[in-house]
C-alpha cells in the first residue's frame, strides 16, 4: 500500500478502502502505487431475458414459453430475473401478457423478479398482477426519450418521481435504468456528464440501484471508462450496474473494465438474447453464458450455475427456432 500509514493499513483492509472510496483507487493507481486491478469478489447478474431479451420478437411468443424460461432460469442459482414490462401493448406487443406471466411463475425465495414500470398506470397494474419490485426506464438521450417513452427527459422524471414515491410508501423497490449511456442511435455520441445528470436524480429520488446501459452497443473500454469516472462522482459505486449490448462485440471487455472501475452488477440475458424496440437493427444483450465463463474464470463468484442457464438457452432458442448468441453454449455444444 505505499505511503499509506501502518495505522491506516490496520485500521482498514485494502479492498475494504478501494471498495468503498473508488476515487481512492483511481488515485492509487493513477500514481502507479498499485498496478494490478482489484475485481470485487462476488458479482450479482441481473438476468434480463425474458424482458430485455425477449420484447423485440416479432413473433408473439406464447405466455408459457415466457414463464417456463422463468423457472428455469429460477433454478440456476441466479437472485435477480426480470419477468416482463407493464408497458402500453399498442408500443411494445410482445409484453401485452405480462399480467399472466407475473401471475403464472413459480416464485423462489430469495429471487427477485422486477418489472419495468414506464408510470404510474404501470407500476399499479404491476402491483395489482402481484410484482414486488419495479425498474422505471430513464434515458441519457432527449430522443431516444421521446421515441421510448413519449415524453422529454424532464417529464419522464416526474413520472418516475409518481412511481418513486409511490413505491416507497408499499415498500416495493424500484430499480432505475439510464439508456443511452454511451450512445443514442438518434443522437449519436452522448456526454458522461448527462449520464451522470440522469443517473443522479435517479439515485437521488430513491432507485436503489442505477443500471447504465449501452443500448446501442457502441462502447468501448475508453468510453466506458470516462462515463462510469463521470457517473462515480455522484453515484456510489455499490449501487451501479452495467447493462451492455454486444453490437460491436465490445461489451465483455466493457464489462471487465467496469469491474475494474468497482461495478459488482451486471445485466445480462441468457443466449444473448435481445434488442430494444426503439433502436432498430442493434444487436442484443451481451450473454448470460459468455459474463459467467468470463467472471468465474477469473475467480470471480456469482452463485449462479453456468451449465442450467445454458440448458434455459437451449429450452429458448428452440421455442424461438434460433441459435444461441452465446459463444460459450455454441462452444459447449461443439464438444459435446
Ligand atoms: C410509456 C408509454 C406507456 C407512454 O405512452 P403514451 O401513449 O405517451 O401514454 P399516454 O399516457 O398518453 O396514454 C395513451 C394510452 O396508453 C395507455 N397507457 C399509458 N401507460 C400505460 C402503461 N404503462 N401500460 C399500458 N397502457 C398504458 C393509456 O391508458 C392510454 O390508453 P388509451 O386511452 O389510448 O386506450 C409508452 O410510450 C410505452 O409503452 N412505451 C414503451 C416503452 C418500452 O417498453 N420500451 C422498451 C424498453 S426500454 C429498453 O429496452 C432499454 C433498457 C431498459 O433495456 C436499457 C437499455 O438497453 O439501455
Amino acid at each position: 500500500m505505499g505511503n499509506v500509514p501502518t495505522t491506516v493499513k490496520h485500521c482498514l483492509s485494502y479492498k475494504q478502502v478501494i471498495e468503498e472510496y473508488p476515487w481512492f483507487r483511481s488515485w492509487l493507481q493513477e500514481e502507479k502505487i498499485i498496478t494490478k486491478h482489484v475485481y470485487p469478489e462476488f458479482v450479482k447478474i441481473v438476468e434480463v431475458g425474458p424482458r430485455d431479451g425477449l420484447q423485440n420478437e416479432k413473433e408473439i411468443v406464447p405466455t408459457r414459453v415466457k414463464i417456463q424460461l422463468i423457472d428455469m432460469l429460477s433454478t440456476t442459482g441466479l437472485s435477480v430475473i426480470e419477468a416482463t414490462s407493464f408497458v402500453s401493448s399498442k408500443w411494445v406487443p410482445q409484453m401485452a401478457d405480462h399480467t399472466d406471466v407475473v401471475k403464472g411463475i413459480q416464485r423462489v425465495p430469495h429471487v427477485q423478479y422486477p418489472v419495468l414500470t414506464p408510470n404510474i398506470q404501470g407500476f399499479q397494474d404491476a402491483v395489482a398482477a402481484g410484482a414486488t419490485e419495479v425498474a422505471v426506464l430513464g434515458s441519457a438521450s432527449e430522443t431516444f426519450c421521446r421515441r421510448n417513452i413519449n415524453c422529454s427527459i424532464s417529464e419522464s422524471m416526474l413520472r418516475f418521481e409518481e412511481v418513486i414515491s409511490t413505491a416507497k410508501d408499499r415498500q416495493i423497490p424500484v430499480r432505475g435504468y439510464v439508456s443511452c449511456a454511451l450512445g443514442c442511435p438518434h443522437e449519436g455520441h452522448i456526454e458522461p456528464s448527462q449520464v451522470a445528470e440522469v443517473a443522479k436524480k435517479l439515485y437521488e429520488m430513491g432507485c436503489y440501484e442505477i443500471s447504465l446501459g449501452d443500448t446501442v452497443g457502441v462502447g468501448t473500454p475508453g468510453s466506458m471508462f470516462k462515463m462510469l469516472q463521470k457517473v462515480m462522482n455522484d453515484v456510489p459505486i455499490s449501487a451501479l450496474a452495467v447493462h451492455c449490448h454486444d453490437t460491436y462485440g465490445q461489451a465483455l471487455p466493457n464489462i471487465l473494465t467496469a469491474l475494474q472501475m468497482g461495478v459488482s452488477v451486471v445485466d445480462s440475458a441468457v443466449a444473448g438474447l435481445g434488442g430494444c424496440p426503439y433502436a432498430q437493427g442493434l444487436s442484443g444483450n451481451v450473454s448470460t453464458e459468455d459474463v459467467l465463463y468470463m467472471l468465474h474464470g477469473m475467480g470471480i463468484e456469482t452463485g449462479v450455475n453456468l451449465d442450467k442457464v445454458i440448458e434455459a438457452g437451449d429450452f429458448i432458442c428452440n421455442a424461438l427456432g434460433r441459435r444461441t448468441n452465446s459463444k460459450v453454449a455454441q462452444a459447449r455444444s461443439r464438444t459435446l
